[in-house]
């Protein structure tokens, strides 16, 4: 029950030294306070969420939890387990730490209301002329100092994330995916052309101008934004410099430190776009233009310490380092470090890290694991990065290369899975498109060669569909085929006419079932060839929707 006090006239003068939160819940009209006697910045696990994830139809209760990111991240993206683990883990929290900043400002805003609406003023004002005097009063009677108390809130740090792997497997869309569905303003950045303050090259503060313009010129709420720094192995220092100054390298590496752990930063632009009146926080702009000044260059303050910072990078080469270190570790480890290249056994990696979780695949079936998962402070180091900017990255966690399986499993799984688009993108011509299971199969195969992980898959399918797609609309074409010989260039795409529906299902069915019998050992899970329906109720039994 909170506690209500009748405060007489006389108290309301000293409201700036009463705690904040007592004020916040202030009541003006009938001069009452009411606090409660918890601390008002704990975490309201109650708090509404905003955005999609308060959305009842997402997880059922008004309830943000790791787990329900990361059920939400498996929806758009194939494997990676341990990463969206990690991943929904960090922007969960960073997510109610921006709560609790938002909190506290509405406390400070509401502070400056109440403040307003009491008209406090100074002694001066109603003594004009007489000055406040502070009379000091030794106490000689005590030797011991008085204890100082700070009663400024327990401020919750962010905790900056590393995500190391290889290029196309799912990084950058697990990122953007949890930014979106938390509506937080993201920005991505490339750290290879950056340089040094002063050289020719972008400065490392240029990713703060892209989240300010990504949340709509908005310092408050870029203030609590994700700023996603990719290619970030690129600025590893070079093993020898030859004495030159490395400025795209260390030099970057320190311009970020400041702005990674958080500094005040000015940042000089000429916003496109201005907010909208009545965007929530509105524009705190300060300089020359100010809020009316749209066309011409502002100044904007932005305090970078809640920004969350997300680097990736694929690391080539670390792998090895990381491996050199694990085998010095054991004798028996090495061995069969060695006998395996760079596969581990289930057993002797739980055994080297014994409280780690593995990145299992899917329905539990085993994966090789990833040495990249093993990285440590140390390996970074040895990498190229400075100490200084390791230590500010304390999560670590890696991806995983996508094997065939997977592949084929991005093509028709997740929500805007390729296969969809492209079926899509053919009906609006109203044409059909299937694709049988072993096309399916062999467009993962060349997509696997290409070695530039999922975006291999829409290489080839460009290539594969690029005739089909200028030749079909407008002409008789109904529906177009792609079997397993087309997906391996033995032949160009199936045509069938509007009254010939019925060899183009049988040309399906008849693929299908050689398919079957071929393989009739493969997993269930392998995919057959599906309508959208079938997707659909597929992509449902299997979580995603
Ligand atoms: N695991 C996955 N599940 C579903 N789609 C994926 C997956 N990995 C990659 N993709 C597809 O490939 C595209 C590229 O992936 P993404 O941008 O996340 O790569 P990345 O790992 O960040 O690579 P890079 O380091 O080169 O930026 C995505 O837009 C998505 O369509």
């Amino acid at each position: 029950m909170p506690l209500i006090l009748h405060a007489p006239p006389v108290l309301l003068r000293c409201t700036s030294s009463l705690p904040r939160r007592w004020l916040s819940t202030f009541n003006s009209s009938s001069s009452d306070f009411s606090f409660t006697s918890g601390y008002s910045s704990a975490i309201d696990t109650n708090t509404t969420i905003k955005g999609p994830l308060g959305d009842a139809s997402l997880h059922g209760a008004h309830r943000l939890t790791p787990r329900a990111l990361k059920e939400h991240l498996d929806k758009f993206v194939v494997g990676q387990r341990r990463a969206k683990r990690v991943l929904s883990t960090s922007v969960y929290y960073h997510y109610r730490r921006i709560q609790q900043v938002r909190q506290r400002q509405e406390e400070e805003e509401e502070l400056t209301r109440v403040a307003r609406a009491m008209d406090v003023h100074s002694l001066e004002d109603e003594f004009p002329g007489q000055q406040q005097t502070m009379h000091y009063q030794p106490d000689y009677g005590r030797d011991e100092f008085l204890p100082i108390h700070d009663h400024s809130p327990l401020t919750l740090e962010k905790s900056n994330v590393l995500c190391l792997g290889p290029t196309g497997v799912g990084k950058t869309l697990m990122i953007r995916t949890l930014a979106r569905v938390l509506e937080v303003p993201f920005s991505m950045s490339d750290c290879t052309p950056f340089t040094q303050a002063g050289y020719v090259g972008e400065d490392a503060d240029v990713c703060i101008h892209r989240l300010l313009a990504a949340s709509n010129w908005d310092v408050r709420r870029a203030e609590t934004g994700i700023i996603c720094l990719d290619e970030f192995d690129k600025i590893a220092k070079p093993k020898s410099t030859h004495g030159s100054k490395d400025i795209s390298g260390e030099g970057v590496q320190q311009a970020l430190l400041k702005i990674i752990e958080g500094t005040t930063l000015q940042v000089s632009a000429k916003p496109e776009r201005r907010p909208p009146s009545g965007l929530p926080g509105g524009s705190t702009v300060a300089g020359p233009g100010g809020p009316g000044g749209a066309n011409k260059g502002e100044i904007f303050t932005v305090d970078t310490s809640n920004i969350l910072f997300i680097f990736t990078g694929a690391f080539i080469g670390l792998d090895k380092v990381i491996m050199d270190r694990v085998s010095k570790g054991s004798i028996g480890f090495n061995a069969h470090v060695r006998t395996n290249g760079v596969a581990l056994e289930d057993e002797k990696f739980r055994g080297y890290t014994p409280f780690f979780t593995p990145n299992e695949g899917e329905g539990g079936k085993k994966r090789k694991f990833n040495p990249l998962e093993l990285a440590e402070p140390g390996d970074l180091i040895n990498f190229g990065l400075i100490p200084e900017i390791v230590g500010r990255i304390p999560v670590l966690t890696a991806v995983e290369k996508l094997d065939e399986e997977m592949l084929v499993r991005v093509l028709t799984e997740p929500r805007n899975c390729l296969i969809k688009q492209y079926e899509q993108l053919f009906l609006m011509s109203g044409i059909e498109l299937r694709f049988t299971s072993g096309a399916l199969w062999e467009i993962a195969k060349a997509a696997m060669k290409m070695e530039t992980g999922a975006r291999g898959l829409r290489t080839v399918l460009e290539r594969l569909l690029t005739d089909a797609m200028f030749e079909a609309p407008g002409s008789s074409i109904k529906y177009v085929l792609v079997t397993e010989a087309v997906a391996q260039k033995k032949q160009p795409p199936l045509y069938f006419g509007r009254g010939q529906k019925h060899q183009f299902h049988g040309a399906i069915s008849e693929e299908e079932a050689t398919w079957a019998s071929y393989h009739g050992q493969m997993p269930e899970e392998k995919p057959v060839n599906r309508s959208y329906e079938d997707y659909k109720e597929k992509g449902k039994a299997a979580g995603f929707t």
